[in-house]
């Protein structure tokens, strides 16, 4: 016999209870998870993420996770003695950090979120967008305001891509066969050339393609912050660029916020940016009337 003392009893059934309409409305949607590499930083916290995936999997949800790996990736080229550069949150990508990518997202980092997932009773698989011809990609045309010509400029950071199509036959059907697909960010081009893509921008495309209910970034931050380091929630486009504009918003957060107001204007019910140092993060996201992090929907209104 359990013997829940009776206020841990109440406590429980007071969150089943709150949980139960979530479950309800939630049940057979898709939600897209981007699992960002600094998210990933304490076992406990990976392992607490894997258990809420399969629990959103055995409620009736369809999560599918994008993972990213930016600092793993930077570890390795650390190791052979290479150093990360990055233009506004991008990698610059040559072939041999392109060969890093490849190995670091496609090998390991892929296959440690899937044997976590299936260490805590799901069934997850791991593609990259290589696989089932799931990601095309083109070369990413990258344009960024010059300091010196005070104009925007055309500039050369190697293999990146963004995406050109996503074909999700094979999500599709594994999501069918009950299973958790885990998608590593590499596209390839119509030249069959490989490119590094941030995974943000799969994550946004992807929940973009699949009418998918909620698009959830997880990252090291609360949310999207102002310089006070407040959290800002339910923004409008505009107010969005204006912290582009102001610098507010920077480096790594400008390809996330990109593609999270993307997603939304293309139909995405709601996004969030969500802070993944926060043991069940998805979680409390998706099954409490709070939510935690940063709301983004279009026309900026909070969740009614
Ligand atoms: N306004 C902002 N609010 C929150 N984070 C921001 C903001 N502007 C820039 N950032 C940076 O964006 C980073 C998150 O992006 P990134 O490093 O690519 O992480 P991830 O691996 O989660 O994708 C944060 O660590 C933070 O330094
Ligand atoms: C072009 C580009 O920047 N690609 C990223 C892909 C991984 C990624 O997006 O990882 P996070 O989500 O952990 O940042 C990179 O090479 O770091």
């Amino acid at each position: 016999m359990t013997d829940h003392k009776p206020f841990d009893a109440l406590n429980i059934a007071r969150v089943l209870t709150e949980a139960l309409p979530y479950i309800k409305r939630f049940s057979g949607k898709t939600m897209v998870i981007k699992y960002g590499g600094n998210a990933m930083s304490d076992e406990t916290l990976k392992q607490g993420f894997a258990r809420d995936v399969v629990l959103m999997k055995l409620v009736g949800m369809n999560p599918v996770i994008v993972h990213g790996g930016g600092p793993q990736i930077g570890d390795l080229l650390a190791r052979i003695g290479k150093q990360s550069e990055f233009v506004d949150g991008m990698r610059v990508t040559d072939s041999e950090t392109m060969d890093v990518v490849e190995m670091v997202l496609g090998g390991l980092v892929n296959k440690q979120i899937v044997n976590m997932i299936n260490q805590h009773g799901g069934s997850a698989v791991g593609l990259s967008g290589k696989d089932g011809d799931l990601i095309r990609a083109r070369k990413l045309k990258f344009s960024r305001q010059s300091p010196e010509l005070n104009a925007p400029e055309i500039i050369d950071i190697g293999h990146v891509g963004e995406v050109a199509s996503i074909d999700t036959s094979v999500v599709d059907m594994l999501i069918h066969g009950n299973f958790i697909p885990v998608i590593a960010p590499i596209g390839v081009g119509d030249d069959g050339q490989s490119y590094n893509i941030n995974a943000d921008l799969v994550a946004g495309k992807l929940a973009e393609v699949m009418c998918a209910e909620k698009l959830m970034m997880l990252t090291n931050m609360p949310g999207l912050t102002d310089t006070a380091g407040e959290v800002l929630t339910g923004l409008t486009a505009a107010e969005v660029d204006a912290l582009i504009a102001d610098g507010t918003i920077h480096g790594g957060m400008l390809p996330k916020i990109g593609a999270v107001m993307d997603a939304v204007r293309a139909g995405v019910r709601s996004a969030h940016i969500i802070d993944g140092r926060v043991e069940h993060a998805v979680l409390l996201e998706v099954f409490t009337d709070q939510g935690v992090g940063t709301l983004i929907q279009a026309g900026g209104k909070p969740a009614g």
